[in-house]
């Protein structure tokens, strides 16, 4: 059998390193082509090393340089072929000698080449939800047109994934929707609660980016940790699930379940409830959606029902985690809105890690934003990807100068 040649868009990142563990126990099955980082040369350089991809995608040009060095220092056999630059690291995603992409890349930078690969009609393993959050039914629609299989690695979507109907999953893995099924009561997406879920209110002015990035149960990149922190992952979750699975809002529930062993549920209108129940390690979804529709070896631990204390729920704080109401208010919104809410919160968590505003400025941020974008959000969604960039670049400005403000004015005391 031919093997599977596999692109990772964001090797050098959390999920990036998560999917060549897996990759790394099936070397018969599957080979490693194309390895894409931004600007960090050391560990793109050590898994070119191990994994030996034919090229090599780098997005900062500054770092070729430093990247050329130590590939001087590999037999010439060894050394892949170098692309520089967002535009030409996006298209190396469309490249016939790719059958798979894994969509990791950080925030909408991912969404050229998560496009790309749509409209190449390939497999398209989605960790990257932030484009599918901007972009919406314009990244559906290019997925069904070129007959690509759009396969949710988020734990929560690839756990409801599994969860559907036969016939129902195979129709979401291939980019289509399950749409309003009479069958499916509403989807259970489970939200950790992060590492506030029990702080006190009056005790969120004081947090720093490290507390705000210490998960309690998942090890994961910066930003996805703090939006985990504000609870905006769960919120783009919410749009994510309402755009995979064709869902309204009101048919999305969010359950805090702090051990995130429960990955999500789905709710059957005859009383059943299927859930997905597994360790919190990504290798799970990504082993998944890698074999689907076969199962193959993750390297996860089989769940230990003995070892578990209880599993517990509880429903999520609005007047901590204002953000996931924000979602929920963008998804009812529609059009544009989810994007201006997306590019507000990249804006704001960047501005919170590097100690520009405060926590709580996350969420007042993606308020203003909305508030202030309204008019133009609810003219309607993009139509074109050019205008999906356009739009995204747009809020970013906007919510750039709004974190400079709010930063001045908490320096000045106000
Ligand atoms: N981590 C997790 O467990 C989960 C993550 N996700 C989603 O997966 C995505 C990746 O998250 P995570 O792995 O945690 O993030 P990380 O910050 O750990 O990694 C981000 C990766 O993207 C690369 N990158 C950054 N900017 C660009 C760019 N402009 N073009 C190409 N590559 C770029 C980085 O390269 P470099 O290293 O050179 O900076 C790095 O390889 C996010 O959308 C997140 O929400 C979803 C579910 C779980
Ligand atoms: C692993 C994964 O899929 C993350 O998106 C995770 O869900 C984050 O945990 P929270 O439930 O705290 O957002
Ligand atoms: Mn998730």
């Amino acid at each position: 059998m031919a093997r599977t040649r596999i692109g990772i868009f964001g090797s050098t990142g959390s999920i990036g390193a998560s999917t060549l563990d897996v990759l790394a126990r099936h070397p018969e099955r599957f080979s490693v082509d194309v390895l894409v980082a931004h600007s960090r040369v050391d560990p793109l350089f050590e898994q070119i090393k191990r994994f030996r991809p034919a090229t090599v995608g780098l997005v900062d040009a500054g770092r070729r340089a430093a990247l050329e060095e130590r590939l001087a220092s590999l037999p010439a056999a060894q050394r892949p072929a170098v692309v520089v630059g967002q535009a030409a690291v996006d298209e190396l995603a469309g490249d016939p000698a790719l059958d798979t992409v894994v969509a990791a890349v950080v925030g909408t930078a991912g969404l050229g080449s998560t496009w790309n690969a749509l409209a190449a009609g390939k497999r398209v393993l989605l960790a990257n939800k932030e484009s599918l959050v901007a972009a919406g039914e314009l990244m559906l629609d290019v997925a069904r047109r070129a007959g690509a299989t759009l396969l949710p690695i988020d734990s929560e979507h690839n756990a409801i994934f599994q969860c559907l109907p036969a016939d129902q999953a195979a129709v979401v893995g291939r980019a289509g929707l399950v749409g309003d099924s009479n069958e499916i009561e509403r989807l259970v997406l489970t939200a950790s609660g992060g590492p506030f879920r029990e702080r006190p209110l009056a005790d969120f002015a004081g947090i720093t980016p490290d507390q705000a990035c210490a998960h309690p149960n998942w090890s994961m990149g910066r930003k996805i940790s703090v939006d985990s922190a504000t609870m905006m992952n769960k919120g783009l979750e919410v749009i994510e699930a309402a755009r995979l699975f064709g869902v309204s809002a009101e048919r999305i529930e969010v359950l805090v379940h702090p051990e995130s062993v429960i990955h999500s549920m789905v709710r059957f209108v005859d009383g059943s409830v299927i859930a997905e129940l597994g360790e919190p390690d990504m290798r799970t979804p990504i082993a998944h959606a890698l074999a689907w529709p076969e199962r193959i070896e993750s390297g996860v631990a089989p769940l230990d029902f003995g070892a578990l204390a209880g599993l517990h729920f509880e429903s999520p704080d609005p007047e901590r985690f204002p953000a996931l109401r924000l979602a929920f208010e963008a998804l009812a919104a529609g059009g544009g809105m989810p994007l201006v809410m997306n590019a507000a919160n990249e804006v704001a968590v960047a501005a919170f890690l590097e100690r520009r505003i405060g926590f709580m400025d996350i969420p007042a941020a993606l308020q203003a934003a909305m508030t202030h974008f309204a008019g133009n959000a609810a003219a309607g969604a993009p139509e074109t990807i050019e205008a999906v960039l356009a739009a995204d670049r747009e809020v970013r400005a906007w919510a750039a100068s709004w974190c400079d403000a709010r930063g001045s004015a908490t320096a000045l005391g106000g």
